[in-house]
C-alpha cells in the first residue's frame, strides 16, 4: 500500500488546515504526525483514511494489484481515535466477535488472545459501559491493531493509558507494525518513538493564509 499525496490541502470553512502537501507514504514503514493542539493532526489522518474529504490537490491509494478506488479504501484500514466509540452495551467479547463478522482479525489469534495482551482477559463478559477509559482505550487499540488490515491509523493511541498500558502498547507496536503502513498522529514520543519518519503539520500550515 502507499499513499500519494499531490500538492494536497484540506481546508474548513476560511481556515486551511494544511496546504501544499506531496508525500508518499509506503508500506513498511511507520510515520507520526506531530504538530500543536488543533493544527490539524486528526484531519490529516482522517484524510489519509479517506473518512473526510480534501479541498484541493490529490490523494490515491495504491497496492500490489493497482490503484484502490477511493471508495474501497475503508476495507484495507483500521483505526483507533478519540472520536470512534465502542458499542458500550455490548460486552468486551461481543463488540470484538461483531467487529470481526465484518473486518477479520490477524490469523492465529482469538479474541482471548487479544484481551490477554492488554490485561483484560477478565472483562470479556462485561459490558463496556462498565469499563474504566483506559479499558476502553485497550479495546479500542486491539480491536484495529489486531484486524486483517494493510493500514493501521493511529491517533493519539496511549489516551488514558496507564504505565502497564503504554508499554503493553510498546509491544504491540513492535510486534504488529511489520509489513504495514502504520501512521501515528501524536504529540508524545511514548506513542510514536517507534516511527522511523516524523512529520511536523506546521509545516504544511499556511500562516495567516486565508481564502479570499
Ligand atoms: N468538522 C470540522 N469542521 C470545522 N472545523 C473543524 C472540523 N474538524 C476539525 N476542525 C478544526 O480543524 C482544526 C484542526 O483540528 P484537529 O482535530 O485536526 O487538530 P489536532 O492537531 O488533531 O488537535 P489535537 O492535538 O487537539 O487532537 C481545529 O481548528 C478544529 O477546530
Amino acid at each position: 500500500m502507499t499513499i500519494s499525496l499531490s500538492d494536497t490541502g484540506k481546508r474548513y470553512n476560511r481556515e486551511w488546515i494544511f496546504r501544499g502537501l506531496s508525500y508518499e507514504f509506503t508500506i513498511g514503514n511507520a510515520y507520526a504526525i506531530t504538530g500543536p493542539n488543533g493544527s490539524g493532526k486528526s484531519t490529516l489522518l482522517q484524510v489519509l483514511a479517506g473518512a473526510v474529504a480534501h479541498s484541493e490537490g490529490k490523494i490515491s491509494w495504491t497496492n500490489a494489484a493497482g490503484i484502490i478506488d477511493p471508495d474501497q479504501v475503508y476495507k484495507q484500514l483500521s483505526i483507533a481515535g478519540p472520536y470512534l466509540d465502542l458499542i458500550e452495551e455490548m460486552t468486551a467479547l461481543e463488540f470484538l466477535q461483531f467487529h470481526q463478522s465484518f473486518k477479520p482479525f490477524l490469523p492465529g489469534f482469538s479474541i482471548d488472545d487479544m484481551l490477554e495482551r492488554v490485561g483484560l482477559q477478565n472483562a470479556l463478559n462485561k459490558q463496556i459501559r462498565f469499563y474504566s477509559s483506559g479499558m476502553k482505550q485497550r479495546i479500542k487499540l486491539i480491536q484495529a491493531i489486531f484486524s486483517d488490515t494493510t493500514l493501521l491509523l493511529l491517533d493519539e493511541p496511549c489516551s488514558n493509558l496507564d504505565a502497564s498500558g503504554i508499554s503493553m502498547y510498546q509491544a504491540l507496536m513492535e510486534e504488529f507494525s511489520q509489513n504495514r503502513l502504520v501512521i501515528v498522529s501524536s504529540n508524545d514520543p511514548q506513542e510514536y518513538g517507534f516511527c522511523q519518519e516524523k512529520l511536523s503539520i506546521l509545516d504544511w500550515k499556511p500562516v495567516a493564509k486565508k481564502i479570499r
